[in-house]
C-alpha cells in the first residue's frame, strides 16, 4: 500500500503535467521528470534517458520509483525499442545508491528504499528493449550495476572517470545480484578480485577488463551511443529478446525467488551500529575532501 502510494504520488511529480507546449509538439517528445529527463525519437523508437539529479544523480527511493515508472512506461510503449541511459550532470554518470537512504533512518524505510532497488536492477536488468549506457561521468557502486545491467555500455575516454562496485570501500557488500551481474559481464575471478578491493577503474581498464564495451571521445558517447543501438535493432526484436533472456533469467530468477529474504538481510546489515557507522564516517570523508 505504501510503495502503491508511492507509485501514484510519484505519477502526478513525473511531469506529464508540466510539459510545455513545445514539448507537447515537438516531434521528439520530451517527458521533464523531477530527476529524469526522457526523450523518445518517435520516428526511430529510441528514447534517451537522461539522469538530471544534481550533484551526483545519487540514487535516492524518489530517483528509483521514478525511473522504474519511467522505464516501464517506455517498455509497454510499442514504438520504443530501445533505450540509452546518460546523464545531464556534467562529470558525473551516477554516485550510485544515495547514501542518506542508508543512514539514520528506521527499518521500514530501508525495506521499502531496497525494494525500490531491486525493482530499478529487475526493470532494467530484464528490459525486453535494447539498453545502451552512455557513460559521460563518474560510475561508481549502484551507478555502476545500472551501467552493467545494460546490454552495451559506451564511456567517455576521460581519465578522470571511474567506474566499479567500490561497496568494500565503505565498509559494505555489495548484495549477491550486484555480483551475479557483474560477474555475468567481466567473468568470476575479474569479479572477486573487483569486489574484495572494491576495485574502481579508469576508462581504460575498464576496457580492458570488459565492464565496459568501447571508449570514444566525451563529446561523442551520444553518438557512438545511437550508432550502436542502430546496429542492435537491425535485429528482429523476437529472437534478439529471447537470447536476451536466455541469458539474464537465471540471474533474475534467483533475486526473485529470494526477494524478501534479500530485503531482510539488507535491513539487518545495514541498521548494524557499525555498519552505521561506517557510512557516517564515508559521508564525512566526502565532505572533507571538498574541503
Ligand atoms: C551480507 C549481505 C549484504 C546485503 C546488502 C547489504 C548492504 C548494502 C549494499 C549496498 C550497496 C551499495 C551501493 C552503493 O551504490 S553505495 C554508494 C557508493 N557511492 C560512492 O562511493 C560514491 C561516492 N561519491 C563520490 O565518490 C563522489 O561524490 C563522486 C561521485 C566521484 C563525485 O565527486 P564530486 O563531483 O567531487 O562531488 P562531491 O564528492 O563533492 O559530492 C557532491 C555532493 O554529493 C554528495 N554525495 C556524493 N555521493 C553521494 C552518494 N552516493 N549518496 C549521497 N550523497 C552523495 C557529497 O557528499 C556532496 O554533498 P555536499 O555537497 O552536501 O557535501
Amino acid at each position: 500500500m505504501m510503495i502503491l502510494s508511492r507509485l501514484l504520488g510519484c505519477q502526478e511529480q513525473l511531469g506529464f503535467l508540466h510539459q510545455s507546449k513545445e514539448e507537447l509538439t515537438d516531434s521528439h517528445p520530451v517527458v521533464c521528470n523531477r530527476n529524469i529527463l526522457v526523450e523518445l525519437e518517435e520516428g526511430v523508437g529510441v528514447a534517451v534517458m537522461k539522469m538530471k539529479s544534481p550533484p551526483v544523480n545519487s540514487l535516492s527511493l524518489d530517483f528509483l520509483t521514478e525511473f522504474s515508472i519511467s522505464l516501464e512506461k517506455l517498455e509497454n510503449d510499442r514504438g520504443c525499442r530501445g533505450v540509452i541511459l546518460t546523464s545531464a550532470v556534467p562529470k558525473i554518470f551516477s554516485a550510485g545508491l544515495d547514501i542518506k537512504e542508508m543512514c539514520g533512518k528506521s527499518a521500514e524505510h530501508y525495506a521499502e528504499f531496497w525494494r525500490a532497488v531491486q525493482e530499478m536492477w529487475l526493470k532494467l536488468y530484464k528490459s525486453n528493449m535494447v539498453t545502451i549506457a552512455a557513460i559521460n561521468g563518474n560510475c561508481p557502486a549502484g551507478g555502476c550495476l545500472m551501467a552493467v545491467s545494460c546490454d552495451y555500455r559506451i564511456m567517455a575516454e576521460n581519465p578522470k572517470y571511474s567506474i566499479g562496485l567500490n561497496e568494500t570501500q565503505l565498509g559494505i557488500v555489495a548484495p549477491f545480484w550486484f555480483k551475479d551481474t557483474i560477474a555475468n559481464t567481466i567473468g568470476h575471478r575479474a569479479t572477486e578480485r573487483s569486489l574484495q578491493l572494491g576495485l574502481l577503474y579508469s576508462a581504460s581498464d575498464a576496457l580492458k577488463i570488459g565492464i565496459v564495451d568501447e571508449l570514444v571521445p566525451e563529446e561523442k558517447v551520444l553518438n557512438a551511443a545511437a550508432a550502436t543501438m542502430s546496429q542492435w535493432l537491425a535485429i528482429p526484436d523476437y529472437a534478439r529478446q529471447i537470447s536476451k533472456s536466455m541469458m539474464r533469467k537465471p540471474t533474475l530468477d534467483r533475486l526473485l525467488t529470494h526477494r524478501e529474504s534479500d530485503i531482510q538481510n539488507f535491513v539487518s546489515f545495514v541498521t548494524k551500529d557499525s555498519i552505521q557507522k561506517s557510512l557516517q564516517t564515508y559521508m564525512e570523508s566526502l565532505k572533507q575532501r571538498k574541503g
